[in-house]
């Protein structure tokens, strides 16, 4: 549940790529606990937002300043963002050619327990006896490697975890899938920030907000949010 306090607070971020403004007076805050979806077109800038919140590399913000948990990280590399709690679940993970999936889950958590690999598993509609010995590699499907990242993030048990277009992708996770994968999240601590151009997944946000031509025109309780999105697509 959402504690009412602020956790990420992106203040008026621009960000300006060859000669074409990408991101414009972006505001945006996540509660702490909340499930917060991002809805927007594709090529109105969310996974853009994504990598500047989370400090990658050519992705400086060329105005503005982001909050995390009240401090100013805008100059932060991306490791000392993610040591602070703050995480981006990336399209695949990492290829680690004959590293177990169960290691590839403890990397960010050495301390994890066994019932929390198996339930981080379980999450992403994996079952954990087969997978947990298999290794990273090509030996696994498209499909399967993607549900890993998102299955990698939930270990780890971060204080925001960023959800990219979990769904994008043949063979990903279903929209149950995902909404469980969210709810468990969030029930676990973590504020989920929930990037979709889907309206219907952002069902299952505490609130939401809309992008637009690089900005963000509304923020609001996911109802309200999903209408103005549905209204602009027309
Ligand atoms: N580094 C960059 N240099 C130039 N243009 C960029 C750069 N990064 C993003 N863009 C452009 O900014 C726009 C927004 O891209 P972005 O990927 O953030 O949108 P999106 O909403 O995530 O789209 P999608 O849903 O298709 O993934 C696109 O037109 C893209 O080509």
């Amino acid at each position: 549940m959402p504690s009412g306090d602020v956790l990420l607070d992106v203040q008026s971020v621009a960000l300006f790529r060859e000669g074409r403004t990408i991101l414009h007076d972006i505001n945006l805050s996540v509660l702490a606990g909340e499930i917060h979806a991002l809805l927007g077109v594709n090529g109105s800038g969310k996974s853009s937002l994504a990598y500047v919140i989370m400090g990658c590399e050519d992705y400086h913000p060329d105005a503005g300043r982001i909050l995390f948990a009240g401090r100013d990280i805008s100059d932060l590399p991306m490791h000392e963002r993610a040591r602070m709690g703050l995480t981006l679940a990336w399209q695949e993970p990492a290829r680690f050619d004959g590293l177990p999936i169960g290691d590839y889950l403890t990397l960010g958590r050495p301390a994890i327990s066994r019932d929390e690999l198996w339930e981080a598993l379980h999450a992403v509609a994996l079952d954990p006896a087969t997978y947990l010995p298999r290794a990273l590699d090509r030996t696994l499907s498209g499909g399967e490697r993607k549900r890993i990242e998102p299955a990698a993030v939930y270990a780890m048990r971060p204080r925001l975890a960023i959800l990219d277009e979990p769904d994008s992708g043949v063979d990903v996770l279903s929209f149950s899938d995902i909404q469980q994968l969210v709810r468990r999240m969030a029930r676990s601590g973590c504020a989920v920030l929930l990037i979709t151009h889907r309206n219907d997944m952002a069902s299952i946000a505490d609130r939401a907000s809309v992008m637009n031509a690089g900005t963000i025109i509304i923020t609001g309780a996911a109802e309200e949010a999903r209408r103005v999105y549905t209204a602009r697509r027309g």
